[in-house]
């Protein structure tokens, strides 16, 4: 490990992307697993965090003190759920680190609060991490350009594992405001969330949402584009945590030299 490693946080270390995370970094020239922080109470505080993720001891016990961590560290990666991400901002700042945000499900409230954040702390969030999605998210504004809301109707369409607590998914609000900047609309004033019973034709100039949910699936997503006799679909297939985690680690070490404020994987990637 390099003397110049960033120094990472990993809260909620024992969820599918904490453990995910995890290896990422153990993995990754350049970042160190600092610290790793899961809620007081869980039964995973004092457990080696090298084992919770699979990789055998690495001498990083797990702890419920998130600020202690933040103060002697670089940085934090997050996905937790909104409640904790807007109190793990609030930390971020006052340590002056960088916090990495991958949680999705933020209501304009908790968004609200994590840019105040931003005003100390380098926050770089998004939906997703993977540089797949966030390419196909520039796809998406330019086929939105180009085939206009007159002759073409835009839906996306996402399907997550079981256990997700949040529709539409990060990423389909992502996709969905890719096409609205594509069109030149807002997506609040536009989106179509939920459709049940007698819904009436489909109004034009809207992007439609629809959400599946089941078993392990770890996250798929399509932006149709359809129109009088043809469709063009844009889609992403994730089959694997770690271009999350790996986007997310990468985001963090882009952050390290930049001024406090708001970023996207946009940014990080240089697709913005
Ligand atoms: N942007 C992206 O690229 C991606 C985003 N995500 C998002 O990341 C989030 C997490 O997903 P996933 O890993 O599947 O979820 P999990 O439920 O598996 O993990 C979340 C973890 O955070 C912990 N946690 C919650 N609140 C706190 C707190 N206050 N302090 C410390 N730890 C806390 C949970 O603990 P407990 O169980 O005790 O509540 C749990 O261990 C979701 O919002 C998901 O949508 C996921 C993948 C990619
Ligand atoms: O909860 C998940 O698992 C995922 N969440 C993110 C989202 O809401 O889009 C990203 C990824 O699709 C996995």
């Amino acid at each position: 490990m390099s003397g110049n490693a960033m120094k990472l946080v990993v809260v909620g270390a024992a969820g599918r992307m904490g453990q995910t995370l995890i290896r990422a970094i153990n993995a990754i020239e350049g970042a160190e697993l600092f610290a790793a922080v899961e809620r007081e109470g869980s039964p995973f505080v004092g457990r080696d965090a090298g084992e919770l993720a699979g990789l055998g001891p690495i001498g990083v016990a797990v702890t419920d003190k998130p600020l202690e961590a933040f103060v002697a560290a670089e940085g934090v990666l997050d996905f937790t759920a909104p409640a904790a991400t807007v109190e793990f901002a609030g930390l971020a700042a006052q340590a002056r680190i960088v916090h990495v945000v991958g949680t999705t499900g933020c209501s304009a409230v908790d968004d609200e609060k994590i840019k105040a954040a931003a005003r100390h702390a380098r926050i770089v969030k998004s939906g997703n991490m993977s540089l797949g999605v966030n390419l196909l998210g520039v796809l998406t504004e330019t086929a939105a350009r180009a085939l206009g809301p007159e002759n073409w109707d835009i839906e996306v369409l996402e399907m997550h594992h079981r256990h997700k607590v949040d529709a539409p998914s990060g990423t389909a609000l992502l996709l969905g405001q890719a096409a609205a900047r594509g069109r030149g609309i807002s997506l609040a004033e536009h989106s179509v969330r939920v459709r049940d019973g007698h819904t009436g034709p489909r109004a034009a100039g809207t992007i439609g949402f629809a959400t599946l949910r089941g078993g392990s699936v770890i996250g798929e997503h399509s932006v149709l584009l359809a129109g009088e006799g043809e469709m063009v679909t844009l889609s992403h297939s994730a089959t694997d945590r770690s271009i999350f985690a790996r986007g997310a680690v990468q985001a963090a070490l882009w952050a390290r030299d930049r001024k406090p404020g708001l970023y996207s994987m946009l940014d990080v990637l240089g697709l913005g």
